[in-house]
Order: C-alpha cells, then sequence, then structure tokens
C-alpha cells in the first residue's frame, strides 16, 4: 500500500497482527464483560490500531497482552511449550502483567495506541536515538537515551512504595529493556526515596477469594518479578538516589553495578513486619557482606548508611548527594559506549553460572514469603502501619 509520501506502507493490521496473534476478528470487538469508564476510548483504540504501520513485534506482544488482560483479566491459560515459540511469546506477554486490573490494561492500552499514533504521524522527524519516554506506564517513567534505558519509579509522594501495578511495570519495562537497543539498563527514583519497598497497601487488596488466595498470586508476583532481575541480559546498575527499604534493597544484590548518594540507607526490617527476605538476599547478601553482616540486616534490621553499605560490598560508590545526579550520569554515558556485545558477554560470564541456583532460591524465599503473610505477626505489623501506629 502506498503512503501520502509515495513510501509504500505495510499496513500490518489485520492480516499481519491476526496471523501473528491469531486474534479472532470478533475478539476484537470488546466484550459486555469489560465496559467500564474508558470503554469508548478503549473502542477507539481498537479501530485506530488498525491504521498503524507496523510497530513491531515487541509492540504487538505489549499490544496482545494488555488487550488479553483488558477483556478476559490475568492469564488463566496453560503455559504452551517451548517450541511454540510464538504463542509462548504471546503467553509471556500477557501472564507478565500478572493481577493488573482490567480497567488499567484498558488504558494502558489506550495510551500506548496514542503513543503510536503520535510517533507514527511523525515519525520523519523522529531520529531512532532521540531521548523518547515511552507511554504506557503509570507508575514509572521509562526513558532511553544515549543507548541508556532508564527505568525511573514515580510515585515519589508515596516514597516509591511498590505497587502490584508498578512491579508489573517495572517487569514490562525490564523485559522492553532487555531487547531494546540500549546497552544498560538502570533503575532509580524519583523524588526524595528510592523505595520504602512494597507498597503496605497491597495487603488490603484482598480478593472474594481470601487471603490465602491473596498469598497464593502475590508470591507468584513476587517470584516471576525477582526472575526478571535474575535473568535481565545486560548490565544493570541501581543509582540509589535516596533512602531503600525492603525489596528494593535485597534485589540489589541482583544488579552489576550499585552507585548511592550519600543521602541514602539500606533497610530490610523484615522481622519487624513479620517477614523473611526475598529477592535473593538470603543467598546474595551473606555471599557479598559475609554471613555476620546479613544477618544483622536481614534477621535484625540493621539499616545501613551508604557508606556502610560501600564499605560491605552492596554498593559500588558512593556519590556526594548535591553531584550525585551529575556524576553518576556522566559515568553511566560513559560506560554505554562501551561494546554493547562485549558488555554483554561479560554479564553472561559472571552470571550465568549461578542463575540456576538463584531460581531456586527465589522459589523457596517466595514460598516461605507465602506462608509469612498469612501469620500474626505480619498482619499486625501491616495494620500498625497502615492505621499510623508504626513506622520503620
Ligand atoms: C497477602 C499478601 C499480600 C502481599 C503482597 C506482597 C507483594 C510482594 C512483596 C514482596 C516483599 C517485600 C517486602 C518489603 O519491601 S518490606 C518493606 C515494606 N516497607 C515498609 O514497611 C515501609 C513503610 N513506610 C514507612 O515506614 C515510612 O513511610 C518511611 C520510613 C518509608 C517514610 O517515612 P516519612 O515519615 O518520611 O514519610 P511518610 O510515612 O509520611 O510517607 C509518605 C506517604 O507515603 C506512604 N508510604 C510510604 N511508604 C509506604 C509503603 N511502603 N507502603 C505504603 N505506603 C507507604 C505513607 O503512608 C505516606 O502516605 P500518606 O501521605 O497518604 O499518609
Amino acid at each position: 500500500m502506498a503512503g501520502a509520501s509515495g513510501r509504500v506502507v505495510r499496513r500490518w493490521y489485520p492480516h499481519v497482527l491476526r496471523s501473528f496473534l491469531q486474534v479472532p476478528a470478533l475478539q476484537l470487538h470488546v466484550s459486555k464483560t469489560a465496559m467500564r469508564a474508558s470503554q469508548k476510548d478503549f473502542e477507539s483504540a481498537l479501530s485506530q490500531v488498525k491504521l498503524l504501520k507496523d510497530p513491531g513485534n515487541e509492540v504487538k506482544l505489549k499490544l496482545y497482552a494488555l488487550y488479553k488482560q483488558a477483556t478476559e483479566g490475568p492469564c488463566n491459560t496453560p503455559k504452551p511449550g517451548v517450541f511454540d515459540l510464538i504463542n509462548k511469546a504471546k503467553w509471556d506477554a500477557w501472564n507478565a502483567l500478572g493481577s493488573l486490573p482490567k480497567e488499567t490494561a484498558r488504558q494502558n492500552y489506550v495510551d500506548l495506541v496514542s503513543g503510536l499514533s503520535s510517533s507514527s504521524d511523525s515519525s520523519s522527524q523522529v531520529k531512532p536515538e532521540a531521548d523518547r519516554k515511552q507511554r504506557g506506564y503509570e507508575t514509572l517513567v521509562v526513558t532511553s537515551e544515549d543507548s541508556i534505558t532508564k527505568i525511573m519509579m514515580n510515585r515519589p509522594a508515596k516514597k516509591n512504595a511498590i505497587t502490584t501495578q508498578m512491579y508489573n511495570e517495572i517487569m514490562l519495562a525490564l523485559k522492553a529493556a532487555s531487547k531494546d537497543d540500549s546497552a544498560i539498563t538502570v533503575l532509580t527514583g524519583n523524588g526524595d526515596y528510592y523505595s520504602s519497598g512494597n507498597d503496605l497497601s497491597n495487603f488490603t487488596d484482598i480478593p472474594p477469594e481470601g487471603i490465602e488466595e491473596k498469598a497464593k498470586s502475590s508470591a507468584i508476583l513476587l517470584r516471576d518479578f525477582v526472575d526478571c532481575f535474575i535473568d535481565f541480559p545486560k548490565p544493570l546498575i541501581a543509582a540509589v538516589n535516596g533512602p531503600a527499604v525492603g525489596i528494593s534493597v535485597t534485589i540489589l544484590g541482583l544488579f552489576d553495578t550499585v552507585y548511592a548518594s550519600s543521602r541514602a540507607t539500606f533497610h530490610t526490617p523484615f522481622s519487624h513486619l513479620g517477614q523473611s527476605p526475598e529477592g535473593c538476599s538470603s543467598y546474595t547478601f551473606p555471599k557479598i557482606m559475609g554471613p555476620a553482616k546479613a544477618a544483622e540486616m536481614l534477621i535484625f534490621g540493621k539499616k545501613l548508611t551508604a557508606a556502610e553499605a560501600c564499605a560491605q560490598g552492596l554498593v559500588s560508590e558512593v556519590f556526594p548527594d548535591s553531584t550525585f545526579q551529575k556524576e553518576v550520569w556522566t559515568r553511566l554515558k560513559a560506560y554505554s559506549k562501551l561494546p554493547p556485545n562485549a558488555m554483554r558477554i561479560s554479564k553472561q560470564v559472571i552470571r550465568n553460572r549461578e542463575k540456576e541456583k538463584l531460581h531456586a532460591i527465589n522459589a523457596e524465599e517466595s514460598r516461605v514469603l507465602q506462608e509469612r503473610w498469612l501469620s500474626d505477626e505480619c498482619t499486625n505489623a501491616v495494620m500498625n502501619f497502615l492505621t499510623r501506629k508504626a513506622k520503620l
């Protein structure tokens, strides 16, 4: 098909998308169960998507996953076999959305299509390497510039506490970053905190099936989340801009480099919360800092300053808070110019032999936590925070 410019424009919908995603035409009509506030926008996005140029397989998978989540809810179909590559990729993309609410998925679909439409309108002016804010995230700001993908947690008013939606969006952003053309990926926080860890209001959203079901689905979410860090194929850097709590600290053991502001602190108060370690920290922390120091953090909840965390090997380097952003980004821009394949392969050589072990540890930690979340100790600690009786 010839576009207005005379250029040949390959319309990817419906033939290509339908064959790729095998979505029957009828399925593209919104089911009655999906009637919500953004229904009209969603329908118009479904029509708009037909007019777009081929956005590439990555985006098509994202669209597919959001469409399925918006219309059918969380993925509960059996995982296709390893050799069924296309269906497995589709299943993985849908499954990665975990328990993202239908309404949010619908909104994300609408945002994604609107982003695609505006970028295809001005595609001739957009440089592929330009700083591009990726749309479709509500709890993150994701940008790509200078061969660096930056994933910034963006709930500063809540100290970047990680909601179920943010867990899902971080997984999506990591999966996208693992395949984009950036050389390195950076996780950081917006505002005065890096992250206050798990959003404790995640405990209040109990489904009709009961707390046991919630604990079960949360353990799956946690396991999938940590798996994404274990498997991330490119250099992964944390720019810890302020205090870090709970899971935002434990997963640091899975990063390749950790830079911290002098204002950062590192706190894993699991016993105080009636919980137990996750993020593979039960293995990585004793390995990084020795069992005695790790026990002080993971069992007794000792909070480390940035300097202490650096002395114990959890942090690579501490920068004065006043120059943190400038110094870290100058350093990262220089690193991002190194040959990307060499960096990726070096990471593999360093990390791959431990991957299987880390997956097993992650599974075990998630299983233990699933039980902990049902304990009185945990329920009381969460209630105390939510009723403003306790803070860390
Ligand atoms: C049935 C099972 C379901 C479980 C689902 C689990 C899913 C996977 C879980 C993986 C395991 C993870 C474990 C952890 O991460 S443990 C660590 C959890 N984090 C905390 O306990 C921190 C709690 N927050 C605080 O103690 C203080 O807020 C803090 C010291 C961080 C900052 O204090 P400060 O006085 O400076 O600021 P405020 O308290 O006024 O905070 C500003 C607003 O932000 C809200 N906030 C902050 N942190 C959290 C949080 N972690 N969860 C929810 N809300 C948080 C705070 O309430 C304020 O909100 P308001 O302005 O509305 O009052």
